[in-house]
Parts: structure tokens; C-alpha cells; sequence
């Protein structure tokens, strides 16, 4: 049931990957239908996020999405962000193997901070526009996302192909595993005594 905000629920969407593979800028096109092009796009410093409503199956969602930076140098506030996550996208660009072969290190940051098994991961191949420049198939990148039990999708921020796309397919992910958002049912409005402070449970995405 909807909440007297008229939101379903509101969802917290996390995007990473090394720099420069675009994730500001899927967040941008996705957001604002908008690209930004070389020069005029900021490195991310920190962390920065956008809200967007999302209509589903005639009911409205509210999307946090968290852009951090990729930069080793500006990756300061790590847990808070992973925190309350329910989506997880890994981001790397076709045209640059590197950021492919590291997706396994930012696997590893995932499960270091985000121990929610349930967490919805989806790995995204951004600027396929650059087809000679590319060096990951789609075959290849299929292949990795099986075997990380993770959901795949290409795309590009410049031309939008596949953007609206993954952020839907993400999203309708969540809303199908309830235990993600939905918040447990409470007997009563009491404070139970009984239970520790701190007993490390929480309601929403991960456990950090
Ligand atoms: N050709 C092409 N270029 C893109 C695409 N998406 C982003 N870019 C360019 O790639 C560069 C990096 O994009 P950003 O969105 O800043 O990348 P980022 O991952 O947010 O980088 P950090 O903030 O440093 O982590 C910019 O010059 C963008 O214009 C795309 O789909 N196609």
C-alpha cells in the first residue's frame, strides 16, 4: 500500500566502477535525457545523487540513485553510501578491457560492505556507440554476468540505447524480491526491552 507520500517505497540505487566508463552520465541521461559532452563533465568528487519517480505496474516508486566517484582518491565515504542499498549497478566501458578485468575488484568492495545477499546487481556495458572501438563482446560480458549470478545489459549515455532499459529491468528486480523494501510487519507500535539495541538487524538493503 502506498504511503500517505504516494509512494510504493522509496529505493536506493548505487552506481560504481572505475572512472571515467560514464556512470555520471547514464545517471544524467537517465535522469535529465541529457549527455554532457568531454569538456564539460566533471570527474565526481565524493558522492552526488538524484531522486527520480518511477511508475510500475500503475504504482510510483521513488529512486535515490547514488553516483560515486570511480577515483580511488575521492572514495572517502564508501560504507555510508553502500548503506540501505537495495540496486547495485557495476559500470564499465566496451571500449577499455581495464575497467571490464576490474569489475572484479568493485565485486569485492560490494561484498565487503554490502552483506545482503538479496541485493539486485547489474552489470552495465556503457558507450556501445563506440563499436570499432570496442574490446568486450557481448558474448564475453554475458558469459562474466552469468557466472556472477548478475543481471547484463549494454548501452550507451551518448545515443541513450539500453539506459531507460537497465534502470527498469534493475528496478522491477527489486519490487520482485520483497525483502528488500518492504518493511517487516511490527506487532505492535511498543518498544520491545527485550531486543538488544544493536542487534545488527536492519529493515532495508545492506547490513553496514
Ligand atoms: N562515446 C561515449 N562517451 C561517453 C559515454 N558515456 C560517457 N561518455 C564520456 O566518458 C567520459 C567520462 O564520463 P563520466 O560520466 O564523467 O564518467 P564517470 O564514470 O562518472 O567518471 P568519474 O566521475 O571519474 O567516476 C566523458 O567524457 C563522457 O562524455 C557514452 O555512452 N559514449
Amino acid at each position: 500500500m502506498a504511503g500517505i507520500d504516494g509512494y510504493e517505497a522509496t529505493l536506493k540505487i548505487l552506481l560504481i566502477g572505475n572512472s571515467n566508463v560514464g556512470k555520471s552520465s547514464l545517471l544524467l541521461r537517465f535522469t535529465d535525457d541529457s549527455f554532457l559532452p568531454q569538456d564539460d563533465i566533471a570527474a565526481t568528487i565524493g558522492v552526488d545523487f538524484k531522486v527520480q519517480d518511477m511508475l510500475f505496474e500503475g504504482k510510483k516508486y521513488k529512486l535515490t540513485i547514488w553516483d560515486t566517484a570511480g577515483h580511488e582518491r575521492f572514495r572517502t565515504l564508501t560504507s555510508s553510501y553502500y548503506r540501505g542499498a537495495q540496486g547495485v549497478i557495476l559500470v564499465y566501458d566496451v571500449s577499455n578491457r581495464e575497467t571490464f578485468d576490474q569489475l572484479e575488484n568493485w565485486f569485492d568492495e560490494l561484498r565487503t560492505y554490502c552483506r545482503n545477499k538479496d541485493v539486485v546487481k547489474m552489470i552495465v556495458g556503457n558507450k556501445v556507440d563506440k563499436e570499432e572501438q570496442r574490446v568486450i563482446s557481448r558474448r564475453e560480458a554475458e558469459a562474466y554476468a552469468r557466472k556472477s549470478h548478475t543481471l547484463f545489459l549494454e548501452c550507451s549515455a551518448k545515443t541513450r540505447y539500453g539506459v531507460k532499459e537497465a534502470f527498469e529491468e534493475l528496478v522491477k528486480k527489486i519490487i520482485e524480491t520483497p525483502s528488500l523494501w518492504q518493511k517487516r510487519p511490527s506487532p505492535s507500535n511498543n518498544i520491545d526491552l527485550t531486543r538488544p539495541k544493536d542487534d545488527g538487524k536492519q529493515d532495508d538493503g545492506c547490513n553496514c
